[in-house]
């Protein structure tokens, strides 16, 4: 709760950072990017809304974690609470770990450096400059417990280098580099298992409903 989730998807939908209040229940997005439209679901951080976030992860081709770099706990709770409500997603569902508010610290991802070189980490974690935050390494550390925990090779998924970032809703730092290089990998994963297999969804147009049969009265 809190972490600035819904923050960053203003950010990357609506190009600006805005007072938000926290979210309630979920909130779906939809984004076109290319020719593909992305649907996004923003979730609730606040605990009565828990249970929903397994419903969210059902059948998600990636989630993005999100914690808060200047409040270690953000990142304790997800993997003590939220990463067993990952469980319905796909098997080769991507995992990304973001740690937002990066503004906050002294070191990366202020004002004037929204134009820095995208995915790259700045400064360094808790130097005797910055105020004490969550290091980029213990985001890392929790990539490569979740590939244990979903029993996935290291050597068949993204490194965690790739898939752990900091971003700043506030300024813009990251942002758009961290969803697009999402939709990168996922968009040929999807198409791939399309022209694989029979799609998931169900076709409704064409459903007849089963005949009746005229019920008896059994005493
Ligand atoms: N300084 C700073 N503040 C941020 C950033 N992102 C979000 N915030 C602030 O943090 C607070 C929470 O942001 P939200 O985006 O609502 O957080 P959330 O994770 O969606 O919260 P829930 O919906 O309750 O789970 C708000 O006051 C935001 O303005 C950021 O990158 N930098
Ligand atoms: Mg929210």
């Amino acid at each position: 709760m809190n972490v600035g989730k819904t923050s960053l998807l203003h950010r990357y939908m609506e190009r600006r950072f805005q007072e938000t209040v926290s979210t309630v229940g979920g909130a779906f997005y939809l984004k076109q990017w290319r020719s593909y439209n992305i649907s996004i679901w923003d979730t609730a951080g606040r605990e009565q809304f828990h249970g929903l976030g397994s419903m969210y992860c059902r059948g998600a081709a990636a989630i993005i974690l999100t914690y808060d770099v200047n409040h270690l706990q953000s990142l304790i709770e997800l993997e003590d609470r939220f990463l067993s409500l990952t469980d319905t997603a796909s098997t080769d569902c991507l995992f990304a770990i973001v740690g937002n508010k990066i503004d906050l610290t002294d070191d990366a991802g202020g004002e004037d450096d929204a134009e820095d070189e995208p995915g790259k980490a700045t400064g360094t974690c808790n130097s005797a400059r910055a105020p004490k935050r969550v290091c980029l390494e213990d985001a890392m550390a929790l990539y490569k417990k979740i590939l244990k925990y979903r029993m996935l090779d290291e050597k068949e998924v993204p490194a965690a280098e790739k898939m752990c970032f900091e971003t700043s809703a506030k300024t813009g730092y990251n942002v758009d580099y961290v969803f697009e290089t999402l939709f990168d990998m996922v968009v040929p994963v999807i198409l791939r298992q399309r022209a694989e297999g029979p799609s998931q969804t169900v076709d409704i147009t064409h459903y007849k409903p089963a005949k009746q049969t005229q019920s008896r009265c059994c005493v």
